[in-house]
């Protein structure tokens, strides 16, 4: 089959590669230059185990890259994997992927034969049948051939290639049994190769079912933080209790690691849109809000905790991970940013270190200080505080007794306890 993939971000070049590797042409499209001739000369744009390799393999040969919509009508199907960001008020921004479902409608305006364009981005339930769908039809000038469905993504930062493919489950909504065949004639080598159960619906529920997806994971992390925080109260591991929750079925070992609370490019944007939408529904989804307003909280009673050891004005404070999560150098939504920022209100003097984020967090933070190794930021500091749980900060021991303070307030339980070191875990 021939695959058109519009957006070249985290998940229009995870897609693109992995259906090329499916042994589907691809081309893939984007707006951006540098993207689109790193794509064809076989280098990942973005950091992602594996990636690199994929598009080696298939770029100049079954992955091709342009910056033209030419390639929309010469293909079967075209996935739109454009950016869903957030409004001021949570609310879904649909202004890019709008502009480009109306431009792939444009390119399909002459097609004869029909032809299927896939949202792939997570949008909310009105969004299709509302905005995205009357936007192709208006750039195809009403050519009755072409057919809007949805099959929302479920990869993850940093496993992005593996989750792809090995999903638990492929989503297709659809409003044809045509449809449905398309994206079955998509995915069957990858449902040849890999048993995942495949959800045959309507676009909206399609879009509803990924955000309920989202919503329950961050919620569940919320859960399990305020459960975590209520452990802490009586002095009882968090991390011992959910460990022989998680061995209930029904409730699964995954996804419970309290903590410092959940970050990145999707949870915190994907919860206040379907809030927001619902909300414009007049629905007030009263725990998303209560998932929201605890992953808030967490960062600061991380320094709450240090506050009982450390007076934090004029302090020196080692924040040790600025990554929304490790192996990635995303910082997006992490929770170090409102660390750094309440750390500078109270007047600390903050030193951060990352293996792979500094860089990122400098733009948002030019003026504080990054070390080069933990070590570094650990030397002299009169606290600490673990944001993002590096496997290299496992490792830290006597680093911690060139502190001028060995205190470390742990917000991910990576560091090990041991004498000498005043240790305080956020839900343990
Ligand atoms: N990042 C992730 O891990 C996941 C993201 N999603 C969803 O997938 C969607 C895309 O997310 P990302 O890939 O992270 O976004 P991204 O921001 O990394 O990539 C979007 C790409 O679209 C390009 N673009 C913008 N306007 C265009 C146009 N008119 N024509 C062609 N290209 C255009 C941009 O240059 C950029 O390369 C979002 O809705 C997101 O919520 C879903 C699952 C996982
Ligand atoms: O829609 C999306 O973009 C994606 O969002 C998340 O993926 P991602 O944000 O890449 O990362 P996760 O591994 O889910 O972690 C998200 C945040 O939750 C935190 N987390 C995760 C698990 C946990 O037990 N505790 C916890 O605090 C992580 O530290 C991180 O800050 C979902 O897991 C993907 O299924 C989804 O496709």
């Amino acid at each position: 089959m021939h695959i058109s993939v519009i957006g070249s971000g985290y998940v229009g070049t995870t897609v693109a590669a992995c259906f090329a590797d499916l042994g589907h042409e691809v081309t893939a499209i984007d707006i951006d230059e540098d993207v689109v001739d790193a794509l064809n000369e076989g280098r990942a744009p973005i950091d992602e185990p594996g990636l690199e390799e994929l598009l080696a393999t298939h770029a100049g040969d079954r992955l091709e890259a342009t910056t033209s919509y030419d390639a929309v009508p010469a293909s079967d199907v075209t996935f739109l994997a454009i950016g869903t960001p957030s409004n001021e008020d949570g609310s879904i921004d649909l202004t890019a992927l709008e502009a480009a479902a109306e431009a792939a409608g444009e390119a399909l305006a002459d097609k004869s034969e029909r032809h299927l364009v896939v949202i792939k981005s997570t949008v909310t339930p009105t969004s299709i049948g509302d905005v995205l769908e009357p936007a192709v039809r208006r750039g195809a000038n009403g050519n009755e051939n072409v057919e809007v469905g949805m099959n929302p993504e479920f990869l993850r930062e940093g496993s992005a290639v593996d989750d792809f493919l090995t999903p638990d489950k492929v989503v297709f909504g659809t409003d044809s049994e045509w449809a449905t065949e398309k994206l079955h004639a998509v995915f069957d080598p990858l449902l040849d190769e890999h048993d995942a159960d495949v959800v045959e619906t309507d676009p909206a529920t399609a879009s509803m079912i990924k955000y309920a997806n989202n919503a329950f994971l961050a919620s569940k992390i919320s859960l399990v933080n305020d459960i975590g925080n209520v452990c802490k109260e009586f002095g009882l591991d968090a991390y011992e209790v959910m460990a022989a929750v998680g061995l209930d079925d029904r409730i699964s070992e995954q996804f419970l690691r309290s903590g410092v609370g959940w970050g990145g490019s999707c949870f915190p944007k994907d919860v206040d849109a379907i809030v927001a939408a619902a909300r414009d529904e007049d629905y007030d989804p009263a725990l998303l809000e209560a998932a929201v307003e605890i992953n808030d909280r967490q960062p600061e009673r991380l320094l709450e905790l240090l506050e009982d050891h450390v007076d934090l004005a004029g302090a020196r404070v080692a924040v040790l991970g600025l990554a929304f999560k490790p192996q990635t150098d995303d910082i997006r939504n992490s929770r170090a940013i409102p660390t750094i920022e309440t750390l500078r209100d109270r007047g600390a003097e903050v030193v951060a270190y990352d293996p792979v984020a500094a860089d990122n967090m400098r733009e948002r933070f030019p003026e504080i200080e990054y070390a080069d190794s933990a070590a570094s930021a650990l030397e002299g500091a009169d606290g600490a505080v673990v944001v993002t749980d590096w496997d290299e900060f496992a490792a830290l021991d006597e680093e911690f007794d060139a502190m001028a303070d060995p205190v470390v307030v742990d917000g991910r339980r990576i560091v090990e306890r041991r004498d000498g070191l005043a240790y305080e875990g956020l839900t343990w």
